[in-house]
């Protein structure tokens, strides 16, 4: 029996506007930051979404939350449809999801103390009796290893590292079904980075707690998530289980990210990321597959052909016509033969 999944995303299309355009005469021009994506989310599961600057993640993240507006798609939450805009199922989602953001100290009031943010939130989302509030927020700071003493001070008072935690027990005090982590360890130390990552792994045993956790580091992707979404440019390229999508890539996108991660071995140690090349332009894409500028394996059918079908076996998906086993495990993969046959 397959897990139902509390949230389902089909076709997404998030697009902004670009700069000119519009009401004089000229076309107005769009840029997809999120085209055509879909995805599955089990209840308890982690989903890694990875992928350089500017491929569209945060824009994915917010528009799952109903916090960006979608242009078409489908959005499904635990059975509610959320991208129709409704008020009530937007107010269902902001309800039972939330959100752990970036930079943790900016993300909290500075004039209130961790104590008020955190009973602010159980009394807005009516989680407690009133009076039961103080014992609730000892709670959540204990379940993000704090000592509950800390509710008397101000974010300026805490380290990077407890101003995070905080903003992980303002996430949790909703009893949220879904909580989206955006880049929420990138502006941390190393050390107190692993803290994090430790935290959500025991509040996923503790608690089973649904993530999806949006970063750009792979090594912190790998170790927490059960599955991983690879972005380039709005899409979604590849997608799996994180060991097969780690081990064996099937999107020459992925196998690059990969062999750009560092190595804590130097004699394991990889060349630098084998990407040719800055992204094109998300309001000028290529024609054909909007990778082949900087592929390495690019053949003639993925500069002229149309974008490249997703493929889709043992549970995992990738958008490239090369077949599973095509890619090097050298970060410098040798341009391959051109390939015969239909792979997509
Ligand atoms: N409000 C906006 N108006 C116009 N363009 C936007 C807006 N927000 C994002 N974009 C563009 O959409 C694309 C995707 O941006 P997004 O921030 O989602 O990417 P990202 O993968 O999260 O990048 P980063 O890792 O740098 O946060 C980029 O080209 C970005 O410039």
């Amino acid at each position: 029996m397959t897990a139902r999944p509390i949230l389902e995303v089909d076709d997404l299309v998030v697009r902004f506007a670009a700069p000119g355009g519009g009401p004089l005469g000229l076309e107005r021009r769009y840029l997809q930051a999120v085209n055509g994506v879909s995805l599955r989310v089990e209840a308890g599961e982690t989903l890694g979404i990875v992928g350089e600057s500017g491929s569209g993640k945060s824009t994915l993240g917010r528009a799952l939350l109903g916090l960006e507006a979608s242009h078409s798609g489908h959005v499904t939450f635990d059975d509610i449809s959320v991208s129709d805009g409704r008020r009530d199922a937007l107010a269902r989602l902001r309800r039972e999801t939330a959100m752990v953001f970036q930079d943790p100290a900016s993300a909290l009031n500075p004039k209130m103390t961790v104590g008020a943010t955190l009973s602010e939130v159980l009394r807005v989302h009516r989680k407690v009796p009133r009076g039961a509030e103080a014992a609730r927020v000892a709670e959540l700071l204990s379940l993000v290893g704090l000592d509950p003493a800390l509710a008397s001070r101000r974010p300026a008072a805490l380290s990077g590292g407890q101003c995070q935690r905080v903003g992980i027990a303002r996430a949790l005090a909703v009893e949220p079904k879904l909580v989206i982590a955006d880049e929420c360890v990138a502006a941390l130390d190393v050390s107190i980075q692993g803290q994090i990552i430790n935290l959500f792994l025991d509040l996923k045993e503790e608690i089973g707690l649904t993530l999806i956790f949006i970063a750009h580091d792979l090594a912190i992707v790998r170790r927490l998530s059960d599955r991983v979404a690879v972005m380039y440019l709005g899409r979604i390229v590849e997608e799996g289980p994180t060991e097969a999508v780690f081990s064996a890539p099937r999107h020459p996108y992925t196998a690059a990210l990969i062999a750009a991660i560092p190595e804590i071995d130097p004699d394991r140690a990889l060349p630098a990321a084998p990407i040719a090349g800055e992204p094109p332009s998300p309001l000028a894409l290529p024609p054909g597959c909007a990778f082949h500028p900087r592929c390495a394996y690019a053949q003639d059918v993925c500069r002229t052909g149309p974008p490249p079908v997703p493929n889709r076996a043992d549970g995992h998906g990738w958008a490239c016509i090369l077949p599973p086993g095509s890619l090097s495990p050298s970060p410098l993969p040798p341009r391959l033969p051109a390939l015969t046959g239909d792979f997509a």
